[in-house]
């Protein structure tokens, strides 16, 4: 299928920086990305956090259909697009364009977890949708925090109700680790895989490594 004629090349590589932080729900992001964006900051770059889905006004309202609304693969695909579309537009693509470091809890790499790995959905729909939505546009760093479902289901339990997509079971997330996977095996010099059952402090000492190794 070809692109419609009304979307734009590629954009040019912006002087900002695009990371994203990746896992299963309860792999410890959320622990670490404000965390990251303190230690960059303390390096003297303006930095933007963000989540997907997410991130803008009318992205955040999709956020809350696409966790709570009872809906279909595709449904559920075609919303977490349409949100990254405006989060896209509205805020990474600004920010880039600035100057700015974006730090994103999630982006593309969980559709093909979540909806090609959890839900089974189809993996060439997603990589056109891929290039419509985001013209080439990548993280240049995704740092894949990697661990067991069975211990972040134990973690998750401790300390909130589930949501639409933690109230999966373990088969569920193994198939999402499983996504995540393969996407890190296809893009090996993008991805930076932390090993997120060691203790809170090695895992950050492990992205320190990564953010003084990769961080330009
Ligand atoms: N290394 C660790 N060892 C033990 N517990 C941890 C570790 N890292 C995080 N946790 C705890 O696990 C729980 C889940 O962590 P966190 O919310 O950061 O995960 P998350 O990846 O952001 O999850 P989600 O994507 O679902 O929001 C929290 O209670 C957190 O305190
Ligand atoms: C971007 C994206 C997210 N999801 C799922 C993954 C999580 O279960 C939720 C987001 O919750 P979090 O607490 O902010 O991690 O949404 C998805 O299924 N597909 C996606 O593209």
């Amino acid at each position: 299928m070809s692109l419609p004629s009304s979307v734009p090349a590629a954009p040019a590589a912006a002087p900002g920086r695009f990371i994203s932080f990746e896992g299963i729900d309860g792999a410890g992001k959320s622990s670490h990305i404000a965390a990251a964006a303190d230690w960059l900051r303390a390096r003297g770059h303006e930095v933007v956090l963000t989540r997907e889905p997410g991130g803008t006004p009318l992205a955040e309202q999709l956020r809350s259909l696409v966790l709570e609304a009872p809906m279909d693969p595709l449904t559920e695909t075609l919303l977490v697009f349409a949100a990254r579309r405006d989060h896209l537009q509205t805020l990474i693509e600004p920010a880039l364009a600035r100057g700015a470091w974006v730090l994103s809890d999630r982006f593309t790499d969980a559709t093909f977890a979540y909806q090609g790995g959890g839900r089974g959905f189809d993996l060439a729909v997603l990589a056109q949708l891929e290039t419509w939505v985001q013209h080439g546009r990548q993280p240049d760093l995704t740092v894949w925090f990697d661990l067991p479902p069975a211990t972040a289901a134990e973690r998750r339990a401790a300390v909130r109700a589930p949501d639409r997509f933690e109230a999966q079971d373990l088969a569920f997330f193994e198939r999402v680790r499983a996504g995540y996977a393969a996407r890190a095996q296809a893009a090996p010099q993008r991805f930076a895989c932390i090993d997120s059952s060691q203790p809170r402090e090695a895992v950050w000492q492990d992205i320190l490594r990564v953010l003084e190794q990769r961080a330009w």
